[in-house]
């Protein structure tokens, strides 16, 4: 978790506004962006991915594609102008943080920029959307899985349900005001070659209030190769863990499937 990420409480506050406003829009008003290819820059919908789920998820969802090209949607207004200034501000906490991660495994402070050509990253906009469920103990909001890419900043309302997977037990994640989860990202742990490992999470639901969460996925450029660091990698005693595999390649993977813990991170893995 995050705080005093410089973020201001009031930018963060109108972009939830705004998203509320998004899932207020009619479906006719929604409908040029349900149902898309994963990687069309604007897409809602309920659940993951409902072309190959069996059960849904009591979830709504829209994501967009916001760098390097911005794209938002026509409606509600204001929401292009606020999401823009809120995805290129968490776009600069990710970026130091990643400075310092980079720092962290005795890397160059600038290596992960440069290698994964983070300038031209991909950042994805994710807005969920949980309303009261009057089973919650029958639902999920979302399953267990980690983030591709490498670190997803999460604020949400005051209403919980996300949990994290610890030492084999799953624990409530409490958020302090004003602050960002952030969570590590599979291709973190590529690049680390499993130093830093990615985070284990789900989403789950009650019975009295909406959550409403705002997430921005950072990643390499979707053109970049990644592997282990070639500096973290020797193979004495540290032979590489990942094969590599363009970034592109991965998150197309992981949203054409189910979601399903780290089996998309399982696939590369030697
Ligand atoms: O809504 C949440 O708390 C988590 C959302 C999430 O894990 C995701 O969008 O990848
Ligand atoms: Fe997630």
């Amino acid at each position: 978790m995050v705080i005093n990420h410089g973020v201001p409480e009031s930018l963060i506050n109108e972009m939830m506004n705004l998203c509320l406003s998004f899932f207020d829009l009619s479906p006719d008003e929604k409908s040029d962006y349900v149902g898309k290819h994963v990687l069309n820059p604007i897409r809602c919908g309920t659940s993951f991915n409902t072309s190959v789920e069996n059960v849904y998820f009591w979830r709504d969802y829209l994501k967009i594609l916001v760098h390097p090209d911005f794209h938002a949607p026509l409606k509600p207004n204001g929401f292009r102008e606020t999401s823009y200034e809120y995805c290129k501000r968490t776009r600069e906490v990710a970026k130091e943080l990643l400075k310092g991660m980079s720092e962290s495994l005795g890397l160059e402070e600038d290596y992960i920029e440069k290698v994964l050509e983070t300038k031209s990253g991909l950042q994805i906009l994710i807005v969920n959307l949980y309303p009261p469920c009057p089973q919650p103990e029958l639902a999920m909001g979302m399953p267990a899985h980690s983030d591709h890419g490498l670190l997803t900043l999460l604020a949400q309302n005051e209403i919980g349900g996300l949990q994290i997977k610890h030492k084999g037990k799953w624990i409530a994640a409490k958020a302090l005001p004003n602050s960002f989860m952030v969570n590590i990202g599979d291709h973190m742990e590529i690049l680390s070659n499993g130093k830093y490992k990615s985070i284990l999470h789900r989403v789950v639901v009650n019975n009295k209030a909406t959550r409403l969460t705002v997430v921005t996925a950072n990643g390499p450029s979707l053109d970049a190769e990644v592997t282990p660091a070639p500096s973290l990698v020797d193979f004495e005693n540290h032979p590489p863990l990942y094969r590599g595999m363009k970034y592109k390649e991965y998150v197309e993977l992981q949203q054409s499937n189910q979601l399903d813990g780290k089996s998309c991170l399982d696939r590369i893995r030697i």
